[in-house]
């Protein structure tokens, strides 16, 4: 029995006569940050997408942490522990900082009358533990951010709005977190910085496994213990990353020839 936190093997997935997965075997130990790059198109989203069951996958087989999770529901699959941010923000930016990081728990506030008139004690302490835990998730990437609790995500700076979808991520303590593209559309500066918040993040959740989606090769070399490359859904390059910048295939695939 295999010790890695999440095993693909031959995972497909085809959209009519387009192949965006072909056959793709991937594993993930339950410590590792693993970088996953490749050209435009290559696939790198669609398996965020199969693996989060926002896709149904055509064929092969996903195993977390020993569970079938294969074209499972998305309720399903967070509840496991997979979690993740898109590459496009999907904060709601009228929304506060808490809203949007307690949409990532799967628990609900009791909002009904008899929660809030005959159990009003309780329900002010669980609000108070959610707003208690929110803030410390977000004080460990920027205090700041703890400080503004209740105000819009839209009057945030891009780089602490990267970092709210990444604790809406974490708020249900997931073991692997997906990544897509964190510096989309952000300054060098604080691109590398949210980096080191990445590793800081990682260092304190032992147990959080990472795959990270990204075109830049810098933060790939500075965050990743193991990279995969992939080009039209096949992955064609697997290793460290020294060993991913001097292969001829890697370098053929980014020169637009067919692996
Ligand atoms: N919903 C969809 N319907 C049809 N084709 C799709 C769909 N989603 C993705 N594709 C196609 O699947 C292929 C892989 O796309 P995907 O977005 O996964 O690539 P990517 O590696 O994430 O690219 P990028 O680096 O540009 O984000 C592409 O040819 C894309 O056009």
């Amino acid at each position: 029995m295999s010790c890695d936190l999440l095993v693909c093997n031959d995972l497909t997935m085809t959209f009519g006569g387009l192949t965006a997965l072909d056959a793709l075997d991937f594993a993930i130990a339950r410590d590792e940050i693993v970088g996953l790059v490749g050209p435009n198109g290559s696939g790198k989203t669609t398996f965020f997408n199969v693996l989060t069951g926002l896709y149904q996958p055509s064929a092969g087989a996903v195993s977390f942490d020993g569970v079938d999770l294969f074209a499972k529901p998305p309720q399903k699959i967070a509840a496991a522990g997979i979690a993740r941010t898109f590459q496009r923000s999907r904060l709601m930016l009228d929304q506060t900082v808490f809203d949007n990081v307690m949409v990532g728990t799967l628990r609900k506030l009791n909002l009904g009358f008899a929660a809030n008139i005959l159990r009003r004690g309780a329900w002010r302490r669980e609000l108070d533990s959610m707003i208690d835990r929110v803030g410390a998730l977000v004080r460990r990437f920027n205090p700041a951010i703890a400080n503004r609790l209740f105000e819009p995500v839209g009057t945030f700076t891009m780089i602490d709005r990267r970092r709210i979808e990444i604790c809406r991520a974490l708020i249900g303590e997931p073991r692997l977190l997906l990544l897509d593209e964190p510096s989309a559309g952000m300054t060098h500066e604080e691109t590398y910085k949210l980096m080191d918040d990445v590793v800081a993040m990682r260092d304190l959740m032992s147990d959080l496994a990472i795959v990270l989606v990204e075109h830049e090769m810098n933060v790939i070399r500075r965050v990743s213990d193991r990279c995969v490359v992939l080009n039209f859904g096949r992955k064609i390059y697997e290793g460290d990353f020294d060993g991913l910048i001097a292969d001829p295939k890697v370098q053929a695939a980014y020169l637009g020839q067919a692996a």
